[in-house]
This record gives C-alpha cells, structure tokens and sequence, in this order.
C-alpha cells in the first residue's frame, strides 16, 4: 500500500509550552484515520503542521513533498475549525469563486445539490446558522476535487440529516479511494468509519491501530440477561468489575468476555434474552485516557 503521509518526530511548541511530543505516524493512500484525543491533546496543531500552516522540528512529507509545498498544495482539501463568513457574499458565489482557482474542480451547482445546501445556497453566509456553516466549510474542502482531506471536528452543530448526509459523502470518498483525516469528539461516528483510529493525549500518540485492534487488547464486554436468579449469584463469575440490575435486567462487566461466559454458562437454563455487547470506542477512550502518559 502506498504511503501518502509519512511522519518522523514531530515535535511543536507554542512558546515554552511542548504541545506535539515526538510524534510519528503514517498514513497509507486510500485510509480513513480518526484522530481522536481530549480537548487540547494537540490534533489541530497537528493538522495545521501537516498543512504547512506550522513550522515543526522532525520530519513530514505528504505525496514525497514537503507540506505546504506547491505540488503537495494541489492534492490537498481542508475543514478547519473556523468557517469562512466574508460579508455581503452569498453560498453559491463563495463555491463559484474558489471552484475558479482550481485548474479541475467540481461544479458549485452540482456540489450544492449532492451535498443538499440547495434550501441555503441563495443566502447570505452572514445570515446562516452554525450548522449550516460547517456544511458549506465542507462543500469548500471538497470543490477541487482533493486526494487528501484533513477534516476538524467537522460535523460540530450539524443537525441528525445533515450529519448523515455528512457520513455517507465520507463513505462515497473512501469508495473513490480519497485519504481522510478527521478528527472529531463524536466516537460513535468516527468508530464506524475509520480504518485506523490515532489516540492522542498530552501531544503524544498513546494507541495507534484499528478500533478491532482496539477493542482486542480492551477485552471488556457487558453482558445483559434476565434471570429468575438472584444478582448475588453472579457476583462469584471471573473477571467480573460490576454487576447492576435495572429494568429487569442483570448488567454484567467483564474484563475478560470468553471466561465470564463460559461461567455463565453453567446457569444456562436460568438466562433470557442475553446479550453481548463489545465496549464502544468512547468507553474503552475514557479508559485509556484516564491511565497515566509516561
Ligand atoms: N495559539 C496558541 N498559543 C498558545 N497555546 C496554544 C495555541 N493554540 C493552541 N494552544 C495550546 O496547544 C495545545 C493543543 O491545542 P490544539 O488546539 O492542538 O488541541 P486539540 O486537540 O485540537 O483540542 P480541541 O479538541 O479542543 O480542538 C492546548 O494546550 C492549547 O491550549
């Protein structure tokens, strides 16, 4: 597989202050990678270094060029936290501008129709909501046409058909072979599209892998059941962190999945309606979040 972004020791800071801690990392032609990490872990730092918008010590290059570069330049679409509001211009004349700097771009009309801003597209940027912002900031990343995305929390105040409408593009780009970078707080999302997820705290990576890898070396899973049983019972099952009981149901916390079941098991006749569920990408984040960074 062909290595589009390829990061030796990057390191960053602001001041006296270390925000990026050695860093290194690489990201392969048609990926999805979620960057995922607390309020002030250091991912839009990253992004803006890997934008060339930020000098760094280390080494990166994006297409076998240095960021920033013209070359690299031309691959490249961004979403940065910020939208762009310029003051008496409207959605359609903002896309047609920018798609005219472009040598091949796609057309405004048909990007407003497939991205469903049509209801907005005659207004003003100064008259549209949050939400509706971050869809145009979208629109604007994708109208050259890029190889490479890189996406900042890019769904922040978009409504539940927006948001979809967001994911299923994410999807129809990773069908056309698109690298995607996104970082985002909602890990229920970035859970079921990123082929690769990046944990970051403190400006260092502390998992980088697939969220299958993730939740393998996260043995955890709960169980649910209901039982004529008592909660008691249970308590005595290896491996088992918590037990609660609500709305009829026995809620069991496993660190070790397999061997709780298999125990369980021997009670088989006494268990309804079991499920099992794997941890999601938020609680097993919480975890690995909370433990301390060398
Ligand atoms: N212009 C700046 N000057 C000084 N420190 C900054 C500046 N911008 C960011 N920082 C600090 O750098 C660290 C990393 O910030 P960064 O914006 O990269 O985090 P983040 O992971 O993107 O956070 P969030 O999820 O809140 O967007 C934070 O501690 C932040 O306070």
């Amino acid at each position: 597989m062909k290595t589009l972004i390829e990061a030796t020791h990057l390191k960053f800071n602001y001041g006296q202050k270390s925000v990026l801690k050695d860093i290194s990392f690489r990201v392969n032609s048609g990926e999805i990678i979620g960057l995922i990490g607390e309020n002030g872990a250091g991912k839009t730092t990253l992004l803006n270094i890997l934008l060339g918008l930020y000098p760094t010590t280390g080494d990166v290059v994006l297409f076998g060029k240095q960021p920033g570069s013209k070359v690299g330049k031309a691959h490249i679409g961004s979403m940065l936290q910020t939208d762009m509001v310029i003051q008496g211009v409207t959605v359609s004349e903002l896309l047609a501008e920018i798609a005219s700097c472009y040598e091949t771009s796609f057309s405004p009309e048909q990007l407003i129709k497939e991205l469903h801003l049509t209801t907005f597209a005659k207004e003003r940027l100064t008259n549209l909501s949050g939400g509706q912002l971050r869809q145009v900031t979208f629109a604007i990343a994708l109208i050259g046409n890029p190889d490479l995305l890189f996406l900042d929390e890019p769904t922040v105040g978009m409504d539940v058909q927006a948001r979809q409408s967001f994911w299923h593009r994410i999807r129809l780009l990773k069908q056309q072979g698109k690298t995607i970078v996104i970082t985002s707080h909602y890990l229920n999302e970035i859970q079921e599209v990123a082929d690769r997820i990046l944990v970051m705290k403190n400006g260092q990576f502390i998992f980088q892998g697939s969220f299958n890898d993730l939740q393998n070396q996260h043995q955890r899973v709960e169980i649910v059941f209901q039982t004529e049983r008592a909660s008691d019972v249970f308590k005595v099952l290896p491996h088992v962190t918590e037990i609660n009981k609500s709305d009829g149901n026995i809620h069991i916390r496993s660190t070790d999945g397999d061997a709780t079941l298999y125990a369980l098991m021997k009670n088989f006749k006494h268990l309804h309606q079991i499920t099992v569920t794997r941890e999601s990408l938020e609680t097993i984040f919480v975890q690995l979040t909370n433990q301390e960074v060398k």
